[in-house]
């Protein structure tokens, strides 16, 4: 493509001077760039790519897109915001993918994850090709990759809804994070169906108040609305049982439909029976009611649940087959996986990493459990400190042994972290083992018949990272390997 045409969208004021050269790739990693690429400069958290350019186009930048002059021997394009700009021309370079696919985007503190398998699961039960951008990977058909973010920058994600209609894919589900929202990583993307889990403390290192988190989520709401050439109606699917979604209910022009358990919705869950191996219910759609036997546990799950069967209904999957798709769901990685090596206890591995999803956790923990609730838990370094006191307090509220350890301490002090967690249990009982391998066998070795341990934080996680090493470990095989060494 010639520059002149990709940089089309941005209709710039001052045209660039230069040549008009083909550009074959888009980089902003002068490590990446290649013959005919353009570089674009982003500042980041870290470092400013602005100081890569020169490098960028010595590697063969054709040409940079900056937001300052750059005295470079290329054509040099300045916008405002390099990474809102680089969005734009992402869509446009490759060719708007996002208007060829079914987009369904998926924000909210917990269950992003899970619910985007659920709905996942439902398409492809039904024979659709399915993409998948998430926590755990990138799914393109059915080749899965390795991602770094839950939603990955424009460029990445782009690229991979371009390789996603090349090999075949109709319906793509995505985690949205508040993180790619505020940062414009989504900027370009045509949801048809824009989904809200719940609203619930986390992030707030990045966001700082309540309000401004909530605010970013709003984006995913009110992008729904901006283009309407789709050929078919968009859709809000909204939690009625959080107060956040009137929020979102004013920042759409799309349909709205709502799901929820304590309040009146369009998808409503009653007569809830939950037991250790599942839950039934009846799910309530236009006064019709439709029974539900799910493998999952919790309330949380009930309403992971219902935003899937809301989606894939305005999706016009019919209810039989989304039901008897949904029945079929064992679990997803890392959430409430059992771990079980023949022990007399039950071990629990689980991804909760915030106080709302901890709670959930454990008082689900709590109606099941006949003897003592043990709890490994810890809180990410370079991650919202605010929630660490929340978290032990929750801890040493539900389980009789909790348990203080380490979760991804990164470039803080594994002891500052937990001393942040026991400001809040102060003349509370609770063990601290700063060894995450330690407290785990610790907690093995001490239970007996009856007992439940739930090893909260880390879920699908194979590494645990310490300064800037990474190392390997998984709660489940180090679970298992405890159990078996008893
Ligand atoms: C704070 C944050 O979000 N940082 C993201 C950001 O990194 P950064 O700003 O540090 O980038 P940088 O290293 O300063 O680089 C700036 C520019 O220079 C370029 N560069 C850099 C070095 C070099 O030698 N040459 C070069 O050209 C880089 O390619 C880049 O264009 O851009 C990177 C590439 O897109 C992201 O991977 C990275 O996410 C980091 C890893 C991160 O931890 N992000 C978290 C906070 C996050 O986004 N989380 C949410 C999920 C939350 C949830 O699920 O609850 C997410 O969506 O993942
Ligand atoms: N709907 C829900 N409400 C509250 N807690 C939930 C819900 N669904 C799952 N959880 C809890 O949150 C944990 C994380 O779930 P999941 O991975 O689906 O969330 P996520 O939003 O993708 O998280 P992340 O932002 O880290 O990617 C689960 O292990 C479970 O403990
Ligand atoms: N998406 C979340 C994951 C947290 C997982 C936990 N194990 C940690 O490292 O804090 C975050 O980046 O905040
Ligand atoms: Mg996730």
């Amino acid at each position: 493509m010639k520059l002149q045409d990709l940089v089309q969208p941005l209709h710039l004021l001052v045209p660039y001077e230069g040549t008009n050269p083909e550009i074959t790739s888009i980089e902003n990693d002068n490590r990446k760039v290649q013959n005919g690429s353009l570089f674009i400069c982003i500042k980041g958290y870290t470092v400013d790519g602005h100081d890569f350019a020169e490098s960028a186009v010595k590697n063969g930048a054709a040409a940079v897109l900056s937001e300052k002059a750059l005295p470079l021997s290329v054509p040099v394009i300045i916008v405002n915001d390099t990474t809102r700009a680089m969005a734009v021309l992402a869509d446009a370079f490759y060719n708007h993918p996002t208007k060829k696919l079914h987009l369904i985007g998926i924000t909210g503190t917990n269950g992003k994850t899970t619910t985007s398998h659920l709905i996942e699961k439902i398409f492809s039960d039904l024979n659709h090709s399915t993409g998948l951008i998430g926590t755990m990977y990138t799914k393109i058909g059915d080749q899965k990759i390795e991602t770094k973010n839950t939603t990955p920058e424009s460029l990445v994600l782009q690229k991979g809804f371009q390789q996603m209609l090349d090999a075949g894919v109709d319906t793509a589900i995505m985690e949205v994070s508040s993180h790619a929202l505020h940062m414009g990583r989504v900027h370009g993307c045509d949801y048809d169906i824009a989904v809200f889990t719940n609203l619930t403390q986390d992030h707030l290192d990045y966001h700082k108040t309540m309000e401004d988190y909530m605010h970013a989520k709003s984006l995913l709401f009110s992008q729904l609305g901006n283009t309407f050439d789709k050929g078919k109606p968009k859709f809000a699917v909204l939690n009625a049982d959080d107060t956040a979604s009137e929020l979102y209910r004013k920042s759409t022009a799309a349909h709205v439909v709502t799901y929820g358990i304590d309040n009146e919705a369009d998808f409503h869950a009653r007569n809830i029976q939950m037991s250790s191996a599942g839950t039934t219910f009846e799910i309530v759609i236009k006064e019709k009611s439709y029974p539900i036997d799910i493998q999952l546990i919790g309330k949380f799950s009930v309403y992971n649940v219902l935003a899937s069967v809301a989606t894939a209904f305005v999706s016009k999957i019919p209810i039989e087959a989304i039901i008897e798709s949904i029945e079929g769901v064992k679990g997803v990685d890392g959430r409430f996986e059992l771990v079980n090596a023949g022990q007399e206890f039950t071990v629990i591995v689980d991804y909760a990493h915030t106080p709302d999803s901890l709670e959930n956790v454990l008082k689900t923990i709590q109606s099941f459990a006949k003897k003592r609730i043990f709890v490994i838990v810890g809180c990410g370094g370079d991650r919202d400190k605010t929630k660490r006191p929340l978290m032990a307090e929750i801890s040493c509220r539900y389980a009789t042994v909790p348990i203080f350890t380490s979760d991804n301490p990164r470039s803080e002090e594994p002891l500052a972290i937990l001393k942040d967690m026991e400001d809040g249990v102060s003349g509370k009982d609770y063990i601290t083992i700063p060894d995450r391998r330690e407290a785990i066998i610790a907690a093995i070795n001490q239970a007996t018949a009856g007992d439940v341990i739930l090893i909260a934080g880390k879920g699908h996680e194979t590494y645990q990272i310490i300064g800037s090493n990474v190392y390997d470990f998984d709660d489940r095989v180090v679970a298992r390997e405890a159990i078996e060494g008893r």
